[in-house]
């Protein structure tokens, strides 16, 4: 069977070459400028549908390309035409990263209150400095054999064609799993030792290289742009066609540029005036909040749910690998994998962690428990990072890191899951379990971690597989890592017996077949019981008890903390 992208390129030809053959130069002109746009809404797609980030100024970026362009061609910059636009693409990088780089301390609507101001503050600036050219009318110069609108609708469909190539690449690397991952849940990207602001950054650079292509790409189209091509209001239209149609998607983007370039001309010809369709985009982009996703990511959800159903997903194609034999462990003489010494953590009045000790020998699994609100996460996260302000000291191997932010503890070793179950939805198994490893894995190693964990085969979307299976490919990415500690917050939560019991069998061998110490947080006892080496129990924040599991889990004062009542001393019974 051919490659797709193969097929996509060659139907692509196809329709390109008879729309060129055969429309008219006004159809050609509305095709050329959809195909600008849509390269607007590769832009968004890079930033806002992979990244999550509410950028507002993808057409400043665009005009940086568009006046680049202008200059090389008044300057006559060597090279031509195709050089003038990457040139244009690289000036806008610059814009994005010097843009993107205080910006990024920024989240949700202040970001977007940023980017907006950057676009506003720049279209100023560029109907105050004319374009180059544009007062003496100097029209930008195509290379021969583009100077005709059918060979530059051509050309202009051949860089997009070939920036949905790249995106296709991206989106199956993992730096697009690490971007799939931060639009879904900064903290989890993160815990997998992903840098937020690296990779936010990195959407931005390139997503303002494609809009500062797109902008050469008018320029070249019109010959002569103005600042009003730019306008910082355009950005935010263009935006809100982008939530709505799901840029992020190839069919999204598409979609996206026909309705920014055609749709108001088709309004208009119904007597209704062009500049009202930034309402209809309003409009439709509300839609998105109520509805919860673009309209080509609902579609693709409900395409997989069909499919799911027609199909119950498939395990991988090779067999489970052996359990490993439970040796009785001696992990009490072996060195700290975790060394934690009097960690405090206070919210307000309240010390939710209250001077704990606590260690995790090399090869062992240790149990927190404690009742609810008994501290148990709030150390986890401490101790990940995820936690700004606390006294004491965290030792990862011997060595404190305390200095580290949550991703390079993640890096370091400091492995961990969350109570909330944050696994993207837009990826497949394959790809999350690659992402949440945080190193390459051969597709051998991805088949034979998810058949060691009982989960569907690589390329299952992971938004078709349940709860229970998705908290379990969540142990198994971070397993695959083989850091030297994990810790896993209620990974048991919502499992069925069966799936506890395979969930059980894995944990306890983690240390043995991946090298891991683990920190285990669970309220199902038995789980608890039956897995860990050594069990510590918190309670408002301190440890009343911590040894081998029989003997802890007896202890009148830890049932007592359980059932919320004083323990009773033999004095008292007696
Ligand atoms: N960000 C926060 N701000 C203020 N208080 C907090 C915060 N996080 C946790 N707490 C409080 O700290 C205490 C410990 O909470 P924590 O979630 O760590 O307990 P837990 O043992 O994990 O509970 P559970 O088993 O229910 O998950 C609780 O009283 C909780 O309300």
């Amino acid at each position: 069977m051919r490659h797709p992208i193969t097929i996509a390129l060659a139907a692509t030809a196809i329709l390109t070459g008879l729309v060129a053959g055969f429309a008219s130069n006004y159809v050609l002109f509305l095709l050329t400028s959809a195909a600008v746009s849509t390269v607007f809404m590769q832009s968004y797609g890079l930033i806002t549908g992979r990244a999550g980030v509410i950028a507002l100024c993808q057409l400043s970026f665009a005009a940086i390309g568009a006046w680049t362009v202008g200059w090389a061609n008044v300057a006559d910059v060597p090279g031509g035409f195709v050089v003038w636009l990457l040139l244009g693409g690289l000036a806008a990088v610059v814009a994005g990263v010097l843009i993107g780089l205080p910006a990024l301390r920024l989240r949700g609507v202040n970001l977007a209150v940023a980017t907006f101001a950057f676009a506003t503050a720049l279209d100023v600036v560029f109907t105050g400095i004319a374009f180059p050219g544009q007062d003496t009318f100097q029209l930008v110069r195509r290379p021969a054999g583009l100077t005709d609108d059918s060979s530059y609708f051509v050309f202009t469909v051949a860089v997009v064609a070939l920036i949905f190539v790249g995106l296709w690449f991206l989106d199956r690397s993992r730096v697009g799993g690490a971007l799939a991952e931060i639009r879904h849940s900064e903290r989890a990207a993160a815990a997998h030792g992903i840098s937020v602001v690296r990779g936010k950054l990195t959407a931005f650079a390139l997503s303002a290289f494609v809009a500062g292509v797109g902008g050469g790409l008018m320029a070249g189209q019109l010959g002569i742009v103005a600042a009003g091509n730019f306008a910082a209001f355009a950005s935010v239209a263009m935006f809100a066609i982008a939530l709505f149609v799901g840029t992020n998607n190839i069919e999204g983007a598409i979609a996206g540029g026909l309705l920014g370039a055609v749709f108001p001309v088709l309004i208009d010809a119904v007597g209704i005036p062009q500049d009202l369709a930034a309402l209809f985009f309003g409009v439709a982009a509300v839609q998105v909040l109520r509805l919860g996703g673009s309209q080509t990511d609902l579609l693709r959800a409900q395409r997989r749910q069909k499919k799911a159903a027609k199909n119950p997903p498939a395990p991988p194609s090779v067999p489970p690998p052996p359990l490993i034999p439970m040796r009785l462990r001696a992990v009490t003489d072996s060195e700290p994998a975790l060394e934690v010494r009097g960690l405090r953590v206070r919210f307000g009045a309240l010390t939710a962690v209250d001077g704990v000790d606590l260690v995790v020998p090399k090869g062992s699994v240790v149990g927190l428990v404690g009742p609810n609100g008994a501290g148990k996460s709030t150390f986890i996260n401490t101790v990940t990072g995820f936690t700004g302000q606390y006294e004491g000291t965290v030792l990862l191997g011997g060595a404190p890191v305390d200095a580290l932010p949550a991703h390079r503890r993640a890096r370091a070793g400091l492995r961990r899951s969350f109570q909330q179950l944050r696994v993207p939805t837009t990826l497949t198994v394959g790809m999350f379990l690659q992402v949440a490893a945080g190193k390459p894995l051969t597709a051998e190693e991805i088949d034979e971690q998810l058949a060691l964990f009982g989960c569907p085969a690589a390329d299952v979307p992971v938004d078709t597989v349940d709860v229970a299976t998705r908290r379990l490919l969540e142990v198994a990415g971070l397993a695959a890592g083989r850091p030297p500690v994990l810790l896993l917050d209620e990974p048991a939560a919502g499992h069925s017996a069966s799936e506890t019991r395979l969930l059980q069998q894995r944990l306890a061998e983690i240390p043995e077949r991946f090298g891991s110490a683990v920190l285990l947080v669970e309220h199902d006892i038995e789980l608890v019981r039956s897995t860990c080496d050594i069990v510590v129990v918190l309670d408002f924040g301190r440890v009343i008890a911590a040894g081998p599991p029989e003997r802890v889990l007896s202890d009148p004062a830890v049932i007592s903390a359980y059932l919320g009542t004083a323990p009773t001393t033999s004095k008292e019974t007696s």
